[in-house]
């Protein structure tokens, strides 16, 4: 059989959000182009002499008439259609000027972040989704033997760090204990408008309502299927490709990598390093987190090779 060599496009695209960051513009393609009547994010096929910014500002200004003033990358994604291999370059604008309007004549409709997944889109995108309903920072909760203590620094957290996305991980108490303390963790989650998962077995979520799980690398490996519903937020720890490729393969919403750097609590672990975190992140199906001796002040540069950002017991366990 003669083998069919696939086109490669590479296409730069806008997840355009509100100046009170709750919403994001999203425009429907037209039903005689590929991909017809579904939603997609502004933006288009790059020339052979663009760069994705490039690209993105000239498509913005086509399709939407705004001029792009500030933007950060988002995610890059592969994606194989049955007639081609697509790189979709996703970046996050935050700042343009001009009032958005569908120039060729599209639909074009600003659209609360929770209300997203109530759209039709292209099946390369939902990676994309998740990257922008997610925050940059996700916080790992550390040690704490006393409940009030620990509910002190989880409200600091959320309150002055302005944390949005939490993993309750608490490998010295017993059952009983982290269920108490998880729904404690819930209810001040709840309060702030932060998301919860719970560091452990999917069957947690049947006592407690929180709002995901994450999986320890150990536990990804064994599972053959996504253990949990759609609804909820599937995360797990990775460390490697074969890891990575599995977690895509479950449909986890998102990982963590680690360790990016060598940690103190894994002083004989090899720490990953940027390169290869770049590398691992270009293929990866979801967004994935950098962990390992991470601070926010990591972030700019975790965004930049590619991940949703950083996760962190440290420098937000105070
Ligand atoms: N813009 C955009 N394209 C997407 C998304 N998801 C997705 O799979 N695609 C695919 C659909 C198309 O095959 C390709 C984008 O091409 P396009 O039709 O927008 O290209 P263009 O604006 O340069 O238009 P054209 O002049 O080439 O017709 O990427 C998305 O969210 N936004
Ligand atoms: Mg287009």
């Amino acid at each position: 059989m003669n083998a069919m060599v696939k086109r490669r496009v590479h296409v730069a695209a806008a997840a355009i959000i509100s100046a009170d960051g709750r919403e994001v513009l999203i425009a429907r393609r037209p039903s005689n182009v590929d991909h017809g009547g579904l939603w997609e994010f502004p933006g288009g096929k790059l020339a052979p002499y663009e760069t994705g910014l490039g690209g993105l500002r000239r498509e913005l200004h086509e399709e939407l008439g705004v001029e792009i003033q500030r933007a950060q990358p988002l995610i890059r994604i592969h994606h194989e259609y049955p007639d081609k291999h697509i790189l979709l370059d996703v970046w996050q604008v935050h700042d343009f000027s001009g009032e958005p309007f569908g120039r060729e004549g599209q639909a074009v409709r600003w659209v609360p972040m929770d209300e997203l997944v109530n759209y039709p889109f292209p099946a390369a995108n939902l990676p994309i989704l998740r990257a922008v309903m997610l925050p940059t920072e996700y916080l790992i909760t550390g040690e704490e033997e006393d409940e009030a203590r620990f509910a002190t620094r989880l409200e600091r957290a959320l309150v002055e760090d302005g944390v949005r996305l939490v993993q309750l991980r608490a490998k010295a108490l017993d059952e009983a204990a982290y269920r108490e303390r998880a729904q404690a963790a819930l209810s001040l989650c709840r309060e702030h408008g932060a998301r919860l998962l719970l560091n452990g077995e999917p069957e947690l979520l049947e006592a407690i309502d929180a709002d995901g799980i994450q999986l320890t690398s150990e536990r990804l490996m064994q599972l053959e299927r996504r253990p949990i519903a759609e609804g909820k937020w599937l995360s797990a720890s990775t460390h490697d490709r074969r890891q990575l490729d599995h977690a895509g393969r479950l449909g986890c919403d998102f990982v963590t990598l680690s360790p990016l750097r060598t940690t103190p609590s894994h002083p004989d672990v090899a720490p990953v390093g940027w390169h290869d975190f770049q590398q691992l992140v270009e293929r990866a199906a979801m967004p994935v987190f950098a962990l390992g001796g991470m601070t926010r002040h990591d972030a700019n540069h975790a965004r930049a090779v590619g991940a949703q950002g950083v996760a962190s017991i440290r420098d937000f366990w105070k």
